[in-house]
């Protein structure tokens, strides 16, 4: 994935939101962690992994895949936000955690990165989200396409005054 691509790309989008809506001179990371903790949520109601009351089917893979990239921008955005914007790499090996795992960990990388708003968290973040992403069977291409592809929307709704 290149990881340098996304983060500008994630910086224009969140750039033009800013100026749209005059909040240059807010702080919005709290609300972007709110953000991701909902969207991360919105992908696991998607995937119904956890629904063991429940017999219908998860969704299609693209809606899953289009509300896992929602993640990604909050998470790109969050390392705007603390001055991480290059240099990330990650050394994935799969592992054998279930997909309720994976969401439960990714929620506990959450929790830890508001509390220290450090670098190390926020890696630590991204790399289980990437992990999540693995887990749900999307390729590193898969997601890096499906990420411009909803950036693009993003742009489209701020002109259509979203
Ligand atoms: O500062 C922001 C605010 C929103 N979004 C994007 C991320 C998601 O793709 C989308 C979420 O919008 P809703 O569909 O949840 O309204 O907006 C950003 O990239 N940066």
């Amino acid at each position: 994935m290149n990881f340098l691509k996304l983060f500008e790309m994630q910086n224009d989008l969140d750039s033009k939101i800013e100026k749209q809506h005059g909040l240059e001179e807010e702080p919005l990371l709290e609300k972007k962690i709110l953000a991701l903790l909902v969207e991360v949520g919105e992908l696991a109601n998607e995937t119904r992994c956890f629904k063991f009351w429940s017999l219908k089917h998860p969704a299609e893979a693209s809606v899953i895949l289009e509300e896992y990239v929602d993640g990604i921008h909050f998470i790109l955005s969050l390392g705007i936000e603390i001055g991480v914007t290059d240099g990330v790499e990650f050394d994935l090996a799969a592992d054998e955690n279930s997909l309720t795992a994976h969401f439960v960990l990714v929620y506990e990388k959450i929790a830890q990165f508001e509390k220290s708003r450090s670098e190390a968290h926020y890696l630590e973040l991204f790399r289980q989200y990437l992990l999540l992403g693995e887990a749900l069977g999307f390729s590193p291409e898969e997601i890096e396409a499906a990420y411009v592809k909803k950036n693009e929307v993003n742009h489209d709704r701020q002109k259509q005054g979203y």
